[in-house]
């Protein structure tokens, strides 16, 4: 139970106090007219069984009264407790995302990498819409399903105990029934879950893939695994609802046996004399309502159990450790790679790679395709931790430096830009949250956009795509490159900068690079050996380990791979398409 409540709170169970505590006094407040109902009844009953003593109006006038002042705070209590639920749940949900967004962001990017894609949509969206209903429609129900037979259990067993255990006699049953049911109903849960987060992948892979459905005429496949995926959520909710739907009808027969037992009992006892029938029929009011939210409760039951798992699923994430490291980031520039070995997954990626860069120098990675090289780049920005052997910053293993302080040293510039769904002039604006209007046109300038920014309709205010698709490749680099510049870091990452490039715009944004890797510590990734032949220092990559390291010259002289890929490229340089 502290678990259900500590899950989905999302960790903060402190914050389910209030919607508890008025949602009781709420169902307090739904009972006292009970109590009064019986004092009506009884008073009748005696007028009616002694002809000689008169009707009391007085008692009956002032019950009356009681009841109407009673429903103003019945009233009250059930706005209160309605308030205090749905303020609870819609704050347990805006920042419980909040809370997870901001905790994805410390996570390493191999372990978002390694989930599915739709899987962290589904959650933020509806893992946390399902808690949020829990809170503000279950909870109260929860509450009341637990303080009322109690406390009516109490109360009856005062006024008639036999009466009292009749009715309650079965709730044990049903209450076994529920809970031999849990390990089904967890595993159809969890299959329903499993079904949803891969309808959603399938949704998003196909959105998103679009343009390679097309262009490879792949709808029909991609279709069908789009229809077999909503179709297999569709299975596993009949299932779902279809098989813990009647277990739960039988639990809440069993339970609402014991107001036939009741019935029995009370007949035969008022027979025998021993009960008047204001009590019996109180004990059928009382029996009527005590049943009705643990009714309510076995009918959601599938959803609560359902809550439950999101809630799981959500705190699995929260509690998934962010990258360790506290310490602030170094104030020198140098990069060291110490017998490093990382794999993405089972593989080693890199194998003992080891090498040194001065700091304010340029080096460059090259080597063939899959070698390691941006591999090698994600590592210094510790996108992901290495498994052996150190990274190092001016002498510090990065290990140990707080994540987000080591980005602020560092900028990079992607092969794959990504755009937000938002203005030219908020997306440069990422390089530098505080940067004036001024400075981001002075980094657009720099970088090559100022002059393809104006011709767009809204200049720089002009809304561009989500993932940048309203841009061409050339232009979201550019835009990648501002933002560089606008950054000002001390270290330089360029992955294949200049990759999309046309040859107009190439020179002038090699003069930008060049302005933006000026005194700065570069590490460039380009398949274009001729770019980083003034490059301080050469690594050359090949299968994760470093084979070569030095200038180009003498690179050249070894005449290893180096000095063959430099001859591929010059052969391949006078390369043309010809039709056979
Ligand atoms: N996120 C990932 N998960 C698993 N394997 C990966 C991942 N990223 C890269 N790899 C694998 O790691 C190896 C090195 O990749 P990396 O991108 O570092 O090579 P690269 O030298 O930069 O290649 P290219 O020049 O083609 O960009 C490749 O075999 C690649 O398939």
């Amino acid at each position: 139970m502290k678990k259900f409540f500590y899950n989905i709170s999302s960790g903060n169970p402190g914050a389910l106090f209030m919607p508890c505590f008025t949602s009781f006094l709420d169902g307090i407040c739904k009972i006292l007219p009970a109590a009064l109902i019986f004092d009506v009844l009884n008073t009748i009953y005696l007028s009616f069984a002694n002809p000689e003593t008169p009707l009391n109006t007085t008692r009956l006038w002032t019950v009356c009264a009681i009841l109407i002042g009673w429903m103003m705070i019945q009233y009250l209590a059930s706005g209160f407790a309605y308030s205090k639920t749905f303020t609870a749940a819609y704050d347990a949900s805006a920042n419980g995302r909040t809370a997870l967004a901001e905790h994805l962001r410390k996570l390493s990017l191999g372990f978002l990498g390694s989930r599915d894609p739709g899987d962290l949509t589904t959650m933020m969206l509806g893992d946390y819409a399902t808690v949020e209903t829990t809170i503000s429609h279950y909870l109260p129900q929860l509450v009341s399903a637990a303080a009322f037979p109690v406390i009516a259990f109490i109360a009856l067993v005062f006024i008639n105990w036999q009466m009292a255990a009749a009715m309650f006699v079965a709730l044990p049953f049903s209450l076994l029934i529920v809970w031999l049911s849990t390990g089904l109903q967890l595993r159809l849960g969890k299959n329903h879950v499993q079904a949803k987060v891969d309808s959603a992948s399938r949704l998003q892979e196909y959105l998103l893939g679009m343009r390679e459905i097309k262009s490879h005429n792949l709808s029909g496949e991609r279709f069908q695994r789009i229809q077999e995926a909503f179709a297999r959520l569709m299975r596993e909710s009949i299932r779902l609802e279809g098989i813990i739907g009647p277990v739960m009808m039988v639990a809440i027969a069993i339970m609402r046996a014991g107001l036939t037992l009741m019935i029995f009992a009370g007949t035969f006892l008022l027979v025998g004399g021993e009960l008047t029938l204001p009590v019996f029929l109180v004990f059928l009011l009382l029996g009527t309502r005590v049943f009705e939210p643990m009714t309510m409760v076995l009918v959601n039951y599938a959803e609560i159990r359902y809550s439950v798992l999101s809630a799981e699923r959500i705190m699995q994430i929260r509690q998934e450790k962010p990258l360790p490291g506290e310490k602030d980031a170094p104030a020198g520039n140098s990069i060291e790679f110490e017998q490093v070995t990382f794999a993405y997954e089972n593989t080693d990626v890199l194998k003992n790679v080891s090498f040194s860069i001065s700091p304010k120098s340029i080096t460059a990675l090259v080597g063939p395709s899959g070698s390691g090289k941006s591999t090698i780049t994600r590592l210094i920005a510790r996108f992901w931790d290495v498994q052996g052997g150190r990274v190092l910053i001016d002498g510090r293993d990065i290990k140990n430096i707080d994540p987000e302080k080591l980005l602020t040293r560092i900028s990079m510039v992607f092969q794959d830009v990504y755009l937000f769904k938002d203005t030219i002039l908020n997306n440069i604006k990422v390089g530098k949250m505080n940067a004036s209007r001024e400075e981001i046109e002075w980094a657009a300038k720099q970088a090559c956009c100022h002059d393809f920014i104006m011709k767009l309709p809204q200049g720089y205010d002009t809304p561009v795509g989500e993932g940048g698709c309203t841009l061409s490749g050339g232009e979201k680099q550019r835009v990648s490159i501002a933002r560089a510049l606008l950054k000002d870091a001390p270290i330089v990452l360029l992955d294949e900068a200049t990759a999309s490039l046309d040859p107009e715009n190439e020179t002038q944004v090699q003069r930008a690079i060049n302005a933006l890797v000026s005194n700065k510590t570069v590490v460039i990734i380009a398949h274009r050996l001729k770019t980083i032949r003034g490059a301080d220092k050469i690594i050359v990559l090949e299968d994760g380990k470093v084979v070569e390291l030095g200038g180009h010259e003498e690179l050249l002289a070894k005449q290893g791979l180096y000095n063959r890929m430099c001859s591929l490229q010059q052969q391949s340089a006078g390369w043309s398409m010809k039709a056979s």
